[in-house]
C-alpha cells in the first residue's frame, strides 16, 4: 500500500502494455464509464494509487450513448415548444428545428465519440488507464487483453467492477437478424429515419419517441402493457402517452410483436393486430448488467448476473473484502447520478479502509472509519438507495421523481396519504406557458409527517425535482416545510398549493 498517488510499481520497462506487463496497484476499478471515474477519483484523493480499465471509450455509455447525446437531441425541441406556448413569442417562432443543426449539436455533446478529454481529465488526477478488455482470474488479480497483448494487473487493496450495462433483445423470431438499433443507434444516429418502430415503454422508449418525432420521423410505439413508465406513478405515464399522441406518436399498448423482418429499406413488424412498417425498428427494452465475460467464476459468482452489493458497495459474497460493485452492473441503480453517488461512497469507503488515514488510524489502534456497519446517512453509507432514488424523464411532458410512488409505500407498509394538486393552481405557471399542464403528487408518511415521495409531470418539471429530494432525504416534517417559502410568481409555488391540499 502506497501512502501517496503516484506511479504504481510495474514488472514493464517499456511505456505501453507488453505481452509480460504485470502492474500492482491499491485499487483497480474496471470499466471507466462515469460511475467507474467517479470510484476511481475518490480512492485517489484518499491516498491510493488507481489505475482504471477501459475496454471501449472512458467516460463510458453515459457519455457517447445515453445521457449527453440522448439530452441533446431532445432539448431543440423543447425550447421551441416553450416558445410556441407563450402568445407573443410564438409568432415569432414561425420555422422548424434545423435537423442538421440538432445532430451536430449532439455530436458536440458526444465529444464526436472521441475520449481524448476524458483521459485528459485522468491523466489530472493522477489515474493510471489501461485500455482493453478486463477480466478477473482471482483474487484481487486482473487480466487485461488489448490488441493481442496482455497486462496483469494486481490489486494491494480493492477491484471496483463497474462495467455497466446492455441492452437486452428479447427473442422475438427475425428480430435478431433485422439488425435492430438499440439505444446506442438511436442517440447516435447521423441520419434520421422517416419512421421509426419502437418497442418497449420505459425511459429509453418514451425519450427517443419524442426526439424521433420531433425530428420529423414517423414514430409507433408498441408496448407490451397498458401503461409507459410502469415503475412511476400511473399518472406520469398516462401524462406522457397523451403528449407523444398530441406530437402525433402512435402509441399502441398491450402489443407484442410476433415477427420482424428487414426487407430492403425498411423493417415489417407483424403483431396479432397487424403489421407496422417503418425504416428502422428500437429495441428499448431495458438492460442486464455487463458482467458476463468479466472472469466472476474466479472469484466465486455468477458471470451475466448483477454483482450483488452492501450498503458499502462492498461484494459481501466475496471474502475479505476486496471486491466492490458501482454503477448500473450492480442492479441496484440505472441511473449515472445514482451510479455516481455509489461511486463517491464506495471511493470513500475504499480510501478509509486502505488509505493514508486508514494508515494513521490503524498505527494509533484505531478501528479504520469504514470498517463494520455504518449508520444510515453516514458518508460510508448508500442510505439514499432506499427509498430515495431519483430520476428524470425528459419527455414532453417531463417527468421528475423522487423516493416511493403511492403504491410502493403502501407496498412497504408504511401509512400513506397521497396529496396532489394541478399546476393550473400555480400563478407562476401560468406565467410560464398559456395553456397549463401538468400536476404534482406528494406521497406522505401519515405516521411521521414526512415525504416519501414526490412525482412532479409537466413542462420542465426537472428543476423542481431538487427541493423534494432534500425534503425526503433530510426527512423534513411538513409543519417545518411550510416555513419554507416559495418565492411568488414562480413554478415552485406548487409546494405551497401541496402543503395546503394536505392541510397545513
Ligand atoms: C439512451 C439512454 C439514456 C440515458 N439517459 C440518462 C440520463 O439522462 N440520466 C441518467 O442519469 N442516466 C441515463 N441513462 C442511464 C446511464 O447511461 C447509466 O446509468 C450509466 O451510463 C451507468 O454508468 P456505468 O459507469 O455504471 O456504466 P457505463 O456507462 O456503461 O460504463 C461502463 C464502462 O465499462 C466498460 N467495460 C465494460 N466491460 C468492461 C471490461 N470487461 N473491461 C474493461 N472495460 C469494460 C465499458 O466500455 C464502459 O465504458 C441513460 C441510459 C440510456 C441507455
Ligand atoms: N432520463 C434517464 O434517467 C434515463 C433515460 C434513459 C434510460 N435510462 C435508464 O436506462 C435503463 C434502461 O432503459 P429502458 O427504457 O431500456 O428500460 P426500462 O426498464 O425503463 O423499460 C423497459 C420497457 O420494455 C418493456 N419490455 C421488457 N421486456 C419486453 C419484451 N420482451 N417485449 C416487449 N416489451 C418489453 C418493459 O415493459 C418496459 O416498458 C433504465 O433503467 C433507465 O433508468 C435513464
Amino acid at each position: 500500500m502506497t501512502s501517496s498517488p503516484g506511479p504504481a510499481s510495474s514488472a514493464s520497462t517499456g511505456s505501453g502494455p507488453t505481452e509480460t506487463d504485470h502492474r500492482t496497484y491499491d485499487v483497480v476499478v474496471l470499466g471507466g464509464g462515469a460511475v467507474g471515474e467517479n470510484a476511481a477519483d475518490r480512492a485517489g484523493r484518499g491516498g491510493l494509487t488507481v489505475v482504471v480499465v477501459e475496454a471501449e471509450l472512458v467516460g463510458g455509455e453515459c457519455s457517447y450513448w445515453a445521457c449527453m447525446p440522448s439530452k441533446a437531441l431532445l432539448r431543440p425541441g423543447a425550447v421551441l415548444e416553450a416558445a410556441r406556448a407563450v402568445d407573443g413569442a410564438a409568432q415569432g417562432v414561425t420555422g422548424m428545428l434545423d435537423v442538421g443543426a440538432v445532430l451536430a449539436r449532439r455530436n458536440s455533446f458526444a465529444s464526436s465519440w472521441d475520449d481524448a478529454g476524458q483521459v485528459q481529465w485522468l491523466e489530472s488526477t493522477g489515474i493510471d488507464l489501461v485500455r482493453g478488455h478486463a477480466r478477473l482470474t482471482g483474487p484481487r488479480t486482473v487480466e487485461v487483453h488489448h490488441e493481442g497483448q496482455a497486462t496483469t494487473i494486481t490489486a494491494r487493496c480493492a477491484v471496483v467492477v463497474a462495467t455497466g450495462s446492455e441492452p437486452v433483445t428479447p427473442e422475438i423470431p427475425g428480430l435478431a437478424e433485422a439488425q435492430p438499433w438499440t439505444s446506442r443507434e438511436a442517440t447516435a444516429a447521423q441520419e434520421v429515419p422517416d419512421s421509426l418502430v419502437v418497442l418497449g415503454g420505459g425511459v429509453v422508449a418514451t425519450e427517443m419517441a419524442t426526439a424521433y418525432a420531433d425530428l420529423g420521423s414517423t414514430v409507433t410505439v408498441l408496448v407490451r402493457g397498458e401503461r409507459l413508465l410502469g415503475s412511476m406513478e400511473p399518472a406520469a405515464g398516462e401524462a406522457v402517452a397523451a403528449g407523444l399522441r398530441t406530437r402525433g406518436v402512435d402509441v399502441r399498448f398491450g402489443t407484442t410483436p410476433t415477427r420482424v423482418t428487414r426487407r430492403g429499406s425498411g423493417v415489417e413488424v407483424e403483431t396479432e393486430a397487424g403489421v407496422v412498417t417503418a425504416a428502422e425498428v428500437l429495441v428499448a427494452t431495458g438492460r442486464r448488467p455487463r458482467s458476463g465475460d468479466l472472469g466472476l467464476e474466479t472469484v466465486g459468482l455468477e458471470p451475466g448476473a448483477p454483482v450483488t452489493v452492501d450498503d458499502s458497495l462492498r461484494v459481501a459474497a466475496v471474502p475479505e473484502g476486496w471486491l466492490y460493485a458501482v454503477g448500473d452492473v450492480t442492479g441496484r441503480v440505472a441511473t449515472t447520478h445514482q451510479g455516481k453517488y455509489d461511486a463517491r461512497i464506495a471511493g470513500d469507503v475504499i480510501a478509509a479502509r486502505f488509505g493514508a488515514a486508514a494508515q494513521e488510524e490503524a498505527d494509533g489502534h484505531v478501528e479504520p472509519a469504514a470498517a463494520g456497519e455504518q449508520p444510515a446517512w453516514s458518508r460510508y453509507r448508500a442510505t439514499a438507495d432506499h427509498g430515495a432514488l431519483t430520476q428524470v424523464v425528459f419527455t414532453r411532458p417531463e417527468v421528475a421523481s423522487v423516493g416511493l410512488t403511492e403504491a410502493a409505500a403502501v407496498e412497504a407498509g408504511h401509512a400513506v396519504r397521497r396529496v396532489e394538486v394541478p399546476f393550473s393552481s400555480v400563478a407562476g405557471a401560468a406565467l410560464a406557458r398559456d395553456e397549463v399542464e401538468g400536476r404534482a403528487i406528494l406521497v406522505v408518511d401519515t405516521e411521521r409527517e414526512v415525504l416519501l415521495g414526490a412525482t412532479f409531470v409537466g413542462p420542465e418539471v426537472a428543476e423542481l425535482l431538487h427541493a423534494a429530494t432534500i425534503a425526503v432525504v433530510g426527512e423534513v416534517p411538513l409543519p417545518r416545510l411550510w416555513h419554507a417559502v416559495p418565492p411568488y410568481p414562480t413554478v415552485s409555488e406548487v409546494w405551497l398549493r401541496l402543503l395546503e391540499e394536505y392541510g397545513l
